[in-house]
């Protein structure tokens, strides 16, 4: 016969602590601009992406990304919550080809783990805006993983699995100000100090960022190809602003806009058809908004500070 003995108090003390702690890592990742960005030739070892030589800037508005452990051999869940979800809210959305779940598989294959986590995403960085949301929620969730499953890998291990991914995801891990050659993973960062940081400064890329978004989406690869068709406008210190504005001819106009009314600098936002622009004051701030309210020429306006960084917490 056997008799069941209650546990002692310290045995279940010592039960818990043998326990893996149950985390909950949230990052709040920042969405992407290109203050330059020159286009050079295709390459076919890059499936036949474009050179490019970029000035990555990290603008804070933030998507959040969390991840917490799952039991074992449940594989990955992914729930995905915001006002603003783009194409991700259409039923035809695969939640398997999610950007940040992506990289938790990429995370699991290069540590030799099953992704065996509950990803959650809460949108506010404009879907298919040429503001990189989805690299920001792969490269959140890449920093979270890492936290989580206490790898603490170095950001160049990390980079070098982001550019398996994507061109801007790289960037996207540390934020900041950098600059971005190779097809625009090679990830150089830009100290505020640096020469260049104050020169880009001088030149009007500085104060506070507003930003003129809009709800339909242009498809990265095809304002790349609208580009090698018709060639860069010849002022233009971004390269796809001419393609993104013969798609999306209202970005144009924000831009007309934005500089009438004080800004010191407004330009398409990568591939677009976001358009990001500097106010130098609070008045010009102002000016601009009102400027796109009565143009109609955005469908959403949001106010941002730049240079912004990833910002990592942990929670038992
Ligand atoms: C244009 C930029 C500017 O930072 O970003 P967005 O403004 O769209 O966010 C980037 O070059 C986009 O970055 P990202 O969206 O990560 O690119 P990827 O997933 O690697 O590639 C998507 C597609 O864009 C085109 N592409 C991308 C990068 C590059 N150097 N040359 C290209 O031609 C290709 O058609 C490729 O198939
Ligand atoms: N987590 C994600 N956030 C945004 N878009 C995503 C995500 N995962 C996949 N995508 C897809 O990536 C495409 C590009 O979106 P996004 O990264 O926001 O724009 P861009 O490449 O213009 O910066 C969208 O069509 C979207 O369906």
């Amino acid at each position: 016969m056997t008799t069941a003995i209650a546990p002692t108090i310290e045995q279940l003390h010592a039960e818990y602590a043998m326990q893996p702690q149950s985390i909950t890592v949230r990052v709040d990742c920042p969405a992407k601009t290109n203050l330059t960005l020159a286009v050079g030739p295709t390459h076919a070892e890059w499936g036949g992406r474009h050179a490019l030589d970029t000035i990555y800037c990290a603008v804070g508005v933030y998507d959040t990304v969390t991840a917490t452990a799952k039991a074992p051999g449940t594989g990955f869940s992914l729930e995905l919550e915001g006002a603003h979800l783009g194409d991700l809210a259409s039923s035809s959305s695969d939640m398997r080809r999610n950007h940040a779940v992506l990289a938790l598989f990429a995370m699991a294959e290069a540590a030799g783990r099953e992704p065996d986590v509950a990803l959650t995403i809460t949108k506010r960085i404009p879907v298919g805006a040429g503001l990189g949301g989805g690299s920001a929620d792969a490269a959140a969730a890449m920093l979270a993983i890492d936290r989580l499953w206490n790898l603490n890998w170095p950001i160049a291990k990390l980079r070098t699995i982001a550019a398996t991914l994507g061109a801007d995801m790289p960037f996207c891990l540390t934020g900041g100000l950098a600059r971005g050659t190779g097809f625009g993973e090679q990830i150089e960062d830009i100290d505020p100090t640096d020469p260049l940081a104050l020169e880009l400064s001088s030149q009007g890329f500085a104060g506070e960022v507003i930003i003129g978004a809009y709800q339909s989406q242009l498809s990265t690869p095809e304002v790349y190809h609208t580009f090698d068709a018709m060639g860069a406008g010849a002022a233009d210190r971004n390269h796809l602003q001419a393609a993104a504005i013969s798609l999306h001819p209202r970005s144009g106009k924000a831009i007309t806009a934005a500089l009438e009314a004080g800004a010191s600098q407004a330009f398409v936002s990568g591939s677009g058809p976001s358009v990001v622009a500097f106010a130098p004051t609070e008045a010009a701030a102002q000016h601009i908004i009102d400027s796109w309210v009565l143009q109609d020429a955005a469908d959403r306006i949001i106010r941002a500070k730049a240079p912004a960084t990833p910002v990592i917490c942990v929670t038992q």
